[in-house]
């Protein structure tokens, strides 16, 4: 597995922005959105692509174009449709497809309660949105979905990790060189309700506001 945290003071100064309690929804999801944005940009570094040839209004040229079947965008509801739209704007013949889960705050378990997903997935880049990686539990249960369906290679881009939950991740597919994750901070660690510290609190609350 390869884990790249994202040192740019673009994106240090947004997660700042995000972190700060009093920053409103409406902040909160234009930061989040431009934030996807400035991770794509590594975390679609490998993505296939084949080269075309071109008409430029000068000369005939070669220029590229994705590769078939198109790369996959799968972001984990509630929290990762905030960065769905950045994410396509980007790679625009993208498909999507839904993973909904949700962590039992008190036992932790994941529940998935919603799954939209082509059913092959045999020789597909995908690409996983989740804010926050705490314990692990979600990102661990949603890569193993997407290869148990043929998922050729999975790159997640998460804004905030734990190294608790990363830990989880290097013991899970460490010497997997097909899971790549892409971060906009390593935090320091999580309290003792698996909120990650500092963090931003609950992603998908701050998104949409309170779920319970
Ligand atoms: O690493 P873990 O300990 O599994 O926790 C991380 C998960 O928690 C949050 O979702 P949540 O369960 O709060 O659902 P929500 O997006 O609907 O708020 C977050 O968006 C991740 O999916
Ligand atoms: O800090 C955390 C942990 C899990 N889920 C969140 O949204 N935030
Ligand atoms: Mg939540």
């Amino acid at each position: 597995m390869r884990v790249q945290v994202i040192d740019h003071p673009l994106v240090a100064h947004k997660v700042s922005v995000l972190r700060d309690k009093n920053t409103p929804s409406p902040v909160f999801r234009q930061l989040t959105d431009e934030l996807v944005t400035l991770l794509a940009y590594e975390a679609t570094r490998e993505v296939k692509t084949v080269q075309v040839q071109i008409e430029t209004p000068v000369a005939v040229t070669t220029g590229i174009a994705f590769a078939k079947p198109t790369p996959l965008v799968v972001p984990i509801l509630r929290a990762g449709l905030g960065m769905l739209e950045g994410m396509t704007r980007l790679v625009p013949t993208a498909e999507v497809g839904f993973l909904g889960m949700a962590r039992n705050e008190e036992t932790l378990d994941i529940i998935t309660y919603a799954e939209r997903l082509p059913s092959d997935l045999t020789g597909r880049q995908v690409f996983v949105l989740d804010p926050m990686l705490a314990t692990g539990g979600t990102l661990i249960e949603s890569i193993k979905f997407l290869f148990d369906r043929g998922a050729e290679d999975v790159t997640c881009i998460c804004l905030i990790a734990a190294p608790e939950g990363l830990a989880r991740l290097e013991e899970a597919y460490g010497d997997n060189d097909k899971v790549h994750l892409v971060l906009a901070s390593l935090d320091e660690k999580l309290d003792e309700k698996s909120y990650i510290v500092p963090g931003l609190g609950d992603a998908g609350d701050r998104l949409y506001g309170v779920a319970h």
